[in-house]
């Protein structure tokens, strides 16, 4: 199976600061399943981020779908992160945009054609149980609803990988089985490798999963 993340002595650090990560060693295979805990402030958002390319290493080496995130030109970031799912606790939709255009254009951006596009975020839609409220704006959602729309886009374009922080940490019951379903479905159906950064694994989960935990700026592994 081929390496999805491949993390060798990884350091991260914010300019002027100790390291978060001080050491970690570990790499996700293409098709799992993987949670990464820790306590808070431990460095979960931050391994995250750089995951994306957000954070870049401050020492030792990740590699990202082939990718050295300590090397990587703007330009291939770019490139990389269109083939990347990422879903926030908060939602991030951009407030302005109907429902519909938010799934639409991240499509259109990763090249799709327009008409391709429309299809594809009405199928994601309808996917998420939200093809009615399309044209409604993100402030007129409920937190549930906002975050269905965020995961229609992060599945739209159909991403090798999916990065989630903590994606259900604002939401009740019903709304986060429902985005724990779509992520395992996407896992299972799509071989779409997931990671997910979370303070408490939950317990609705029904497919095998591996389980990271930070600490003290290590990476361990749970099972
Ligand atoms: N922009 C920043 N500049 C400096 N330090 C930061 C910055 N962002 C986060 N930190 C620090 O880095 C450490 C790790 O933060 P991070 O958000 O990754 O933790 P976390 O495990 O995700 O926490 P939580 O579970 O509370 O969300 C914390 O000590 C935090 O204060």
């Amino acid at each position: 199976m081929q390496n999805v993340i491949e993390a060798n002595g990884l350091k991260l650090a914010y300019p002027q600061h100790e390291p978060v990560i001080k050491n970690a060693t570990f790499t996700v295979k293409s098709s799992e399943f993987v949670f990464i805990t820790g306590a808070s402030g431990s460095g979960k958002s931050t391994l995250l981020k750089s995951f994306y390319g957000v954070i870049p290493p401050f020492g030792g080496s990740l590699i990202v779908g082939g990718v050295d995130m300590g090397r990587v030109r703007s330009s291939k970031l770019y490139k990389l992160r269109r083939h990347l799912g990422v879903v926030f606790q908060d939602y991030k939709l951009i407030k302005e945009w109907n429902v519909e255009k938010n799934v639409t254009l991240p499509l259109m951006i990763a090249g799709f054609s327009k008409d391709v596009s429309r299809t594809q975020a009405k199928k994601l839609l309808a996917h998420v149980k939200l093809s009615h409220k399309s044209d409604r704006y993100p402030m007129e959602l409920s937190g549930g609803e906002q975050q269905r729309v965020a995961m229609a886009r992060a599945l739209a374009h159909n991403p090798f990988l999916i990065l989630a922080d903590e994606p259900t940490g604002n939401l009740d019951e019903y709304s986060s089985q429902v985005v724990w379903e779509l992520l395992e479905r996407a896992n299972q159906d799509l071989k779409t490798t997931v990671v997910v950064v979370t303070h408490r694994i939950p317990e609705v989960l029904n497919i095998p999963y591996r389980h990271l935990m930070i600490e003290n700026g290590a990476i361990y592994e749970i099972h």
